[in-house]
């Protein structure tokens, strides 16, 4: 067989989410390369553990058994969410390809179609109980019902997006909440009562953006899944995530970070980090009008550091403390 129609192999979890984004992006390498993409199932986990994330150490677990399959030469290249990529860089990897984002905002799914105003009127005299596990979403949350003297429970849920929406279907949450961009990729948009704003709910460093990685010496691969590449969005998810691994926090800690372009060279990033009980949210942004003289991608690395240093030195490392105790 030619080298061109060999199919190129490409590892995905068996979730739906993880399917439709596999399937999306196998389209697309095909579409501009034409080269053929077979899926091939890798079980990771935290597929498999019923354990909280938190409990179970947080980043990576959705990643690793991915990765190991590339390192094996049991898969050419993986489809990763990049809001569940560790910050550091793997050995031997290279990220190929960040293709264009989706909706960064998270959505509420809540009985009625109700949103989250309509919510607290409904449940009048009672907490309105909204399932979500992340800590950054329970901040966030926690923080908006205390601005508005109103009475939300936080209920840690964990599993796959029908399983968490049935929640709400069951009758035992009033909402869940999650990503607008895992909804829109599954074709459950409709399902949404409520995109929220990121002036309420900044999303999660790398949220609604994926990650083409490959082997480090498959070089020719890596050119070609290249094509996919969206300059934009690679430059703001690595200032996102240069500041969450300023931070030295992981996904289990309440940091939130989202950086837009505000025209063709100024990128605004803002970041969030707080109590996971809302009671203090430090909230900071610095917008980046960057130079031609330089690479986007190191200059927006800076941008986030320099407001991880902000963050610090504004007491963000006492903050995060407070959620272990
Ligand atoms: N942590 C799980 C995860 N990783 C990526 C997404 C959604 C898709 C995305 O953000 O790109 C989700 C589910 C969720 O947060 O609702």
């Amino acid at each position: 067989m030619d080298a061109e129609t060999i199919p190129l192999r490409l590892g995905t979890r068996r979730s739906a989410l993880a399917m439709a984004q596999s399937g999306m992006v196998a389209a697309e390498v095909t579409r501009r390369t034409g080269r053929p993409v077979e899926l091939v199932e890798i079980t990771t986990y935290g597929d498999t553990s019923r354990e909280h994330l938190a409990q179970i150490g947080g980043t990576g677990v959705f990643v690793s058994a991915l990765r190991d399959a590339l390192l094996a030469g049991r898969i050419d290249f993986a489809v990763h969410s990049l809001k569940d990529l560790p910050t550091a860089d793997p050995a031997g990897l290279c990220l190929a390809a960040v293709p264009e984002r989706e909706d960064v905002r998270d959505a509420l799914v809540a009985r009625e179609g109700l949103d989250l105003e309509g919510l607290t009127e409904k449940c009048a005299g009672r907490a309105v109980r909204i399932g979500t596990g992340s800590p950054r979403r329970m901040a966030q949350l926690n923080a908006w019902a205390a601005a508005r003297g109103v009475e939300v429970e936080t209920v840690p849920i964990r599993g796959n997006v029908d399983t968490r929406i049935g929640f709400v279907h069951a009758g035992e949450l009033d909402a869940v909440v999650l990503a607008t961009a895992g909804l829109n990729r599954l074709g459950r948009s409709a399902e949404i009562s409520e995109h929220l704003d990121p002036a309420l709910m900044l999303p999660a460093p790398g949220q609604g953006a994926l990650a083409l990685e490959c082997r480090a010496d498959d070089t020719e691969l890596a050119a070609a899944l290249g094509a996919l590449d969206h300059a934009p969005t690679r430059a703001a998810v690595v200032a996102e995530r240069a500041l969450l691994a300023a931070l030295e926090a992981g996904c289990s800690a309440p940091v939130a970070a989202l950086a837009r372009w505000s025209g063709e060279r100024e990128l605004r990033l803002e970041g969030v980090v707080g109590t996971v009980d809302g009671a203090t949210l430090l909230t900071m942004s610095t917008t980046g009008p960057l130079a031609s003289h330089e690479t986007v991608e190191r200059q927006a690395r800076a941008l986030g550091l320099a407001l991880a240093e902000r963050l610090l030195a504004g007491g963000a490392a006492t903050l995060m403390g407070e959620r272990a105790r």
